[in-house]
């Protein structure tokens, strides 16, 4: 599970790696004042001709195009080869003269390459399989640890599966987090009554088309849309089927502007918003048309005493040309301006101002 930008991760391995390498260097001194002086040469042969040259080699290919979408490949072959290559230490150090070199470096080697590293729990269950079937071959062919050899194995075996188990939720709750992360996102930028995008997200994403209309030279729109005499719909229909309407609005909005670039939202209550970019006066008012067409077809019926027999809209646009420059604040402004001329012509009309 891997939650860092690819650079940022090829850098963290590095540093991983080399922290392993100085480690090994570390336990190179450590285990040199443990063993006898001459088995010495053995041990700085397999260290040195094996497991630092292995590492290494890892760091140098960390610089290759094709180490980051094999990382976790490589990193697993790393844990079996420095576990293999400690094994072949511990059969030729007892093999030479009964030497008992401890087990405990395979385990060590399950927690750098699992943890440190970070390969997944898929291939840690593999990696720790294999090592742990050359463990128990290893007590096959040499009886290194004697009469604690079952006991050594179950340690070995045990830990392995402890580690790939670890990872394994460790993996779980860091994929859970990111896809809470994920919904937490969306929900707040959705209004869940109409899956529009709520003010805040609206306002945002219409300040990023807005800046992408003026650098590529588009025209950018701003539409304002208001139910037409919703209080009275919800004082006679009752609040539910004024949040029907509401959601009707909606649809009628997503069948009408269906471009990936069509920003649409709920600016608040019964007041919807949509910023669109590339197109003119002429095509926003067909649009705005359009949704009175929508409204006038579904017939959905309004209250008594309402101003139109069904629900109705009125809608009130800014079209703002290339050459001009203005705020998304002021452009809302004076789409509501719009909005409110085609309230006071009536309602169930638009209005669209063109700014030029
Ligand atoms: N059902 C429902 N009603 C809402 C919601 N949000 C706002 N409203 C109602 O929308 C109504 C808006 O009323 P007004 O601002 O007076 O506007 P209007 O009655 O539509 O009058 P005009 O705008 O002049 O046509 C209020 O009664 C609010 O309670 C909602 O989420 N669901």
């Amino acid at each position: 599970m891997n939650t860092l930008a690819p650079k940022k991760e090829i850098v963290r391995l590095r540093l991983a790696l080399i922290v392993g390498a100085l480690l090994l260097c570390c336990f190179v001194w450590a285990d040199i004042v443990l063993l006898p002086t001459k088995l010495h040469a053995l041990y700085l042969y397999n260290r040195f001709t094996y497991q630092l040259p292995i590492i290494v080699a890892i760091i140098a290919f960390s610089f290759t195009r094709y180490f980051y979408a094999n990382r976790f490949l490589i990193l697993t072959l790393l844990m079996v080869l420095l576990t293999y290559t400690n094994y072949w230490l511990i059969y030729q150090l007892w093999e030479r003269s009964e030497f008992i070199f401890p087990y405990e470096g395979t385990i060590l080697y399950a927690f750098y390459c699992v943890f440190a590293l970070g390969i997944n729990y898929r291939l840690a269950i593999l990696a720790s399989t294999v090592n742990a079937f050359g463990f128990v071959g290893l007590m096959v062919i040499a009886p290194v640890y004697g009469e604690r050899v079952f006991i050594s194995a179950a340690f070995v075996t045990g830990s392995l599966f402890i580690c790939a188990y670890a990872k394994y939720r460790l993996d779980y709750a860091i994929s859970l987090l990111a896809s809470t992360n994920k919904k937490l996102a969306t929900l707040s930028r959705v209004d869940p009554l109409t899956n529009l995008l709520n003010r805040r997200a609206l306002m945002q994403s219409g300040e990023k088309l807005l800046s992408l209309a003026h650098r590529e030279s588009l025209h950018i729109a701003v539409i304002m849309l208001d139910l037409d005499d919703f209080k009275q719909y919800n004082d006679s229909f009752g609040h539910q089927q004024g949040d029907d309407a509401i959601v009707a609005q909606a649809d009628i909005m997503r069948e009408v502007f269906q471009r990936e670039t069509d920003i649409l939202g709920r600016y608040g209550g019964e007041e919807f918003m949509i910023v669109v970019s590339g197109l003119d006066s002429e095509s926003v008012g067909h649009r705005c048309k359009q949704i009175k067409q929508s409204w006038q077809s579904r017939e959905m019926k309004h209250a008594n005493g309402a101003t139109h027999d069904w629900v109705t809209c009125s809608i009130g646009a800014v079209v703002l040309s290339p050459a001009k420059q203005l705020s998304l604040d002021e452009l809302v402004t004076k789409a509501d301006g719009a909005l409110y001329k085609a309230k006071h012509a009536g309602k169930n009309t638009f209005e669209v101002v063109t700014l030029s």
